[in-house]
């Protein structure tokens, strides 16, 4: 390989790279598995070690650290959005079930939900009214979007009752607005997104609210940084009391008593995916008494009363080959 090879090989390599690292810092939404990211980054690391010259002060080998977008204030996750541990069969599942410490005897509830395949967002309401909104970032540290997130319909301006809380959800973008997107971005001569995940994070990571507004975007909500405002018990009766406050809830979930009827959702939900008006990724399967969730608690990044059960990627990641060395 030349040096002019390596250079162009390179800069692909390094593209790649960023926009991973976007998707994986800013937004809690990699379109790649951690293993995928870390292997080209040391195919990075071999062609700049191979070829010293074609070395950029930007390259992704040469720049460590923080990685939020300029332009959006940091807001504090005071209490911190986790992420998900991920099961890929159902025996794992069965393990994490078995794993819980037995609740004096009597059998966990569970609550299954969609996995709804977008990214984190929190919003903040004051006596009502929406202060403040803010993407997960990496859990501890989000962004400020709430001018982008005020364009979103499905997000409630004022809730039905005047109550301080924050709630969490997923932005996602409908399937269908994500075909209209690419299409126009295709008339326009731009770059399409790769997925609808993407493409609601690209939309979200907007400066100028207006280009946000016209992106269709859409919410789930499915979670509350702190109960105590709440009347519900359950996981399931809070989704329903968010609803009943004004925020779009996802319909589709279901309470569940014993490992048989999740497998059921889970083999249902495997069938309807594709016919989803949005993207799911797997199914999150959730303790349903919440004094339970309370009481088994999260480590740093997760908690120990929810998994994710994830579908087989419908497409095996392409792994960039090892380059030919001439
Ligand atoms: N993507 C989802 O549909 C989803 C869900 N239905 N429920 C949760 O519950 C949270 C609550 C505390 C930890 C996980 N999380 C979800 O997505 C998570 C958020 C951050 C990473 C995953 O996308």
């Amino acid at each position: 390989m030349s040096e002019e090879q390596a250079q162009k090989a390179a800069e692909e390599l390094r593209s790649k790279l960023n926009k991973w690292a976007d998707e994986y810092y800013t937004y809690d939404a990699p379109s790649v598995e951690d293993s995928v990211y870390d292997q080209t980054y040391q195919q990075l690391v071999d062609l700049e070690t191979h070829f010293p010259a074609i070395v950029t002060p930007d390259s992704p080998t040469q720049k460590v650290g923080d990685r939020t977008l300029p332009g959006f204030t940091k807001i504090p996750h005071e209490i911190p959005m986790l992420s998900l541990g991920d099961v890929f069969s159902i025996a794992e599942l069965k393990d994490f079930a078995d794993r819980l410490t037995v609740n004096d005897g009597v059998p966990f509830e569970y609550n299954c939900e969609l996995k709804i395949d977008g990214l984190a967002i929190s919003l903040r309401y004051e006596n009502g009214v929406f202060v403040q909104g803010s993407t997960r970032g990496n859990g501890q540290i989000g962004e400020d979007i709430t001018r982008n997130l005020r364009t979103i319909k499905s997000i409630p301006k004022r809730l039905s009752r005047p109550i301080n809380i924050e709630v969490r959800g997923e932005c996602y973008m409908p399937k269908a607005s994500f075909v209209a997107l690419n299409q126009q971005r295709q008339t326009d001569g731009d770059a399409p997104f790769a997925n609808p995940r993407n493409a609601a994070a690209g939309s979200l990571r907007q400066l100028d609210p207006r280009v946000t507004a016209h992106r269709k975007l859409s919410t789930f909500m499915y979670n509350v940084a702190d109960y105590s405002d709440l009347q519900s018990d359950t996981q399931s009766g809070m989704l329903a009391e968010l609803k009943a406050l004004g925020f779009e809830i996802n319909p589709d979930y279901r309470v569940a008593t014993k490992m048989a009827d999740i497998d059921q959702y889970i083999a249902e939900y495997t069938q309807k995916r594709d016919d989803l008006a949005y993207g799911i990724d797997g199914i999150v399967i959730k303790v349903n008494a919440l004094a339970l969730q309370q009481s088994l608690g999260a480590t740093v990044k997760v908690p120990r009363w929810a998994i994710a059960y994830k579908f087989p990627p419908e497409e095996a990641q392409t792994i960039v080959r090892d380059i030919e060395w001439t």
